[in-house]
């Protein structure tokens, strides 16, 4: 069940910015307390959208919905930055879908309304379910279609033929239905355009696509931006669709109430280390909860996943390469709590663009100040992958207990959006990060990347733009000589992941997705039950398999048990007494079973299987 959201938000700490008429909803009479308590049916909304929020057990509409919505409502164009996980989505498809069972009471003509532009399929789909879900007590007044390449130009052309009211596309698959494909898009009717996740449009080489619709776009529709940052990308797209007219800025920069929002650790190692310590870590059950390990690149994914298998820990893989039924499975799985260990190797590998960090790090160091004119930007291509592919970005992984970023992301803003895959909605999560230091970097037989040589710049850079939102990333040590221990295994572990193995696994696992993806996904669709055969989480075994690594030997464990790291409940954990096998008794004789840590072999409790939420 969902928390209530931001019992504790406060008032927004917007400020105007020189050329922008600033938010006045609360230039009424109503308090901020008043604000605070409002409900979704203060802000407006029609009754069958505010059942429909009820049934999602949204109690209370988080900060950006409580200032956008009414604004939205009202007709205003809005450009809203509000931090991740914060409930964007909601801000801006409840107002969109008020405004069209309003205009629905006087006119029932189909015509496409509301055109949502988003940078990935991931996403596309993920705003769709959205719009499912929003308009469950509507669904015969409103009809919603994603456009996704996957599907034929056929199959587009007859989906946009009743004019659906709300369409969800990428920038590229929106002008190629407006442009080519028998012009099967129409946006003479248009009332409302949607830009979200708009600091990554451009990133994701949108650049043309988006100049060319701007020019097909009525003049004078109600136009919305959606942003996790404030970038140069937004000032530019900003010029493209506000053009003379200003939108109305909400900058909500909101403090994390207590027992919410990220802890950030970072700890600095080498790159061997690496393996040795993600290995103590879910060895030791030091991570409680769902877990998110962003890695540098296809190879490092498959090396990571072959060397957890060594040790039974099992664990999906989430890459540009997947087919995108694969993908979007995964995430639904994930969110239903059946894996616990995702891989994922973020946009940065389709994008290629060592580039684009470089592009990045001036905007980044400049956020919130004022900008200079900017740069036209060059369209980029994918290197290779899927171009309309994001992990880390905008995908709402439910429940994330802690995001581990095993590399380095190349860019502060690529950080922000990884670590905003936890914490989500009002809720708690753990980032840690593992950082090479210049002095112990050296191009070892198992590294794949060069980028290493540049975490501790990168690293400066994260820690500046998180000290100006007020936010700490923490150093943190393990215990070296706990560690130590472990270091035989893990050695034995990386020897058997060879380049052959992972050359293999990437093929195998290539090729079971996409078997799974396309061949089998009616079958089981039809014979629920056998949903097993579709589990992402499967042995490659193209590793050499080690029995002995996936049993801990006692004297490896350690003797006073684990200390608290955190707080929390959450990510790192405290362990007071460690909790041995099942079937190996404590020096009591009594079993470990304790409350709140697994029973059995931890190794064996990082299995996929389904939980009781
Ligand atoms: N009012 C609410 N009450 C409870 N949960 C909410 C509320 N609004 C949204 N959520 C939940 O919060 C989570 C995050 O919402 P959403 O994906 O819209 O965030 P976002 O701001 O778009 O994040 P990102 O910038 O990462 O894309 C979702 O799981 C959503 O269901």
């Amino acid at each position: 069940m969902k928390r209530k959201l931001n019992e504790n938000d406060v008032p927004t700490s917007a400020e105007p910015e020189a050329d922008t008429q600033m938010a006045n909803a609360e230039a009424t009479t109503t308090t901020a307390t008043t604000e605070e308590e409002a409900t979704f049916a203060d802000l407006g909304l029609d009754a069958r959208l505010v059942q429909a929020v009820a049934q999602q057990k949204f109690l209370k509409p988080t900060l950006v919905q409580r200032k956008a919505i009414p604004l939205a409502l009202d007709g205003k164009d809005v450009l809203c930055k509000a931090k991740t996980g914060s409930g964007k989505t909601a801000a801006y498809v409840l107002p969109v879908l008020a405004g069209i069972l309003k205009k629905k009471s006087v006119d029932s003509t189909a015509a496409t309304t509301a055109l949502i532009l988003v940078p990935t399929r991931e996403l596309a789909d993920q705003v769709f379910k959205s719009i499912e879900l929003f308009s469950a007590f509507c669904a015969k007044d409103v009809r919603a279609v994603k456009l996704t390449d996957k599907l034929t130009d056929a199959v587009q052309r007859s989906l946009l033929s009743t004019c659906p009211d709300i369409v969800i596309s990428t920038p590229a698959r929106a002008w190629h239905n407006v442009n080519g494909n028998s012009s099967a898009l129409a946006l003479d009717k248009l009332s409302y355009l949607i830009l979200d996740e708009a600091d990554l449009l451009l990133s994701y080489g949108y650049s043309e696509d988006l100049e060319s619709l701007s020019w097909s776009i009525p003049k004078g529709i109600q136009t919305i931006m959606m942003s996790a940052t404030l970038t140069t990308e937004v000032d530019s797209l900003k010029k493209i669709f506000y053009r003379d007219q200003q939108p109305t800025l909400l900058d909500l920069e909101e403090p994390d109430a207590e027992g919410e929002g990220v802890t950030q650790l970072v700890t600095k190692c080498g790159e061997d280390e690496k393996f040795l310590l993600i290995y103590v870590i879910f060895k030791l059950q030091l991570v409680k909860g769902k877990c998110i390990i962003f890695v540098a690149d296809i190879d490092r994914c498959y090396r990571l996943k072959l060397y957890f298998e060594q040790f039974g820990i099992r664990s999906c893989i989430l890459n540009s390469e997947l087919p995108v039924n694969s993908r979007i499975h995964v995430v639904e799985e994930f969110n239903r709590n059946v894996y616990d260990i995702i891989i994922a190797s973020d946009e940065k590998e389709v994008l290629g663009n060592e580039e684009k960090a470089e592009e990045e790090q001036e905007e980044e160091e400049n956020e919130g100040e004022p900008k200079e004119e900017s740069r036209p930007k060059k369209k980029r291509k994918a290197a290779k992958g899927d171009v309309e592919y994001g992990v880390s970005r905008g995908i709402d992984f439910k429940n994330v207990a802690a995001v581990i970023n095993f590399d380095l992301p190349t860019s502060a803003s690529s950080y922000t959006h990884r670590i905003g895959r936890t914490a989500r909605a009002g809720r708690a999560g753990m980032a840690l990060s593992f950082v090479v230091p210049q002095d112990l970097y050296r191009k070892h037989i198992h590294t794949s990347i060069a980028s290493s040589e540049k975490d501790e710049k990168i690293l400066a850079r994260i820690t500046k733009q998180q000290a100006k939102k007020g936010k700490e990333i923490k150093p943190y040590n393990f215990n070296k000589d706990q560690v130590d221990a472990f270091r035989y295994r893990m050695n034995d572990a990386l020897r058997a992941v060879t380049k052959v193995a992972i050359r293999e696994a990437r093929t195998r696992e290539l090729r079971q997705e996409l078997l799974k993806s396309e061949k089998l996904k009616r079958y089981f669709e039809e014979n629920p039950s056998e949903m097993n055969h579709l589990r992402h989480d499967g042995e490659l075994r193209t590793a050499r398999q080690q029995a002995h690594l996936k049993h801990v030997p006692d004297y490896l464990l350690p003797k006073e048990g684990r200390q608290a790291l955190t707080a929390g409940d959450i990510g790192f954990v405290p362990l007071k007494k460690f909790d041995r096998r099942a079937g190996t008794k404590r020096k009591g004789g009594k079993r470990g079973a304790k409350a709140g840590v697994r029973k059995g072999d931890p190794l064996k409790t990082f299995k996929a299987r389904r939980k009781t939420k």
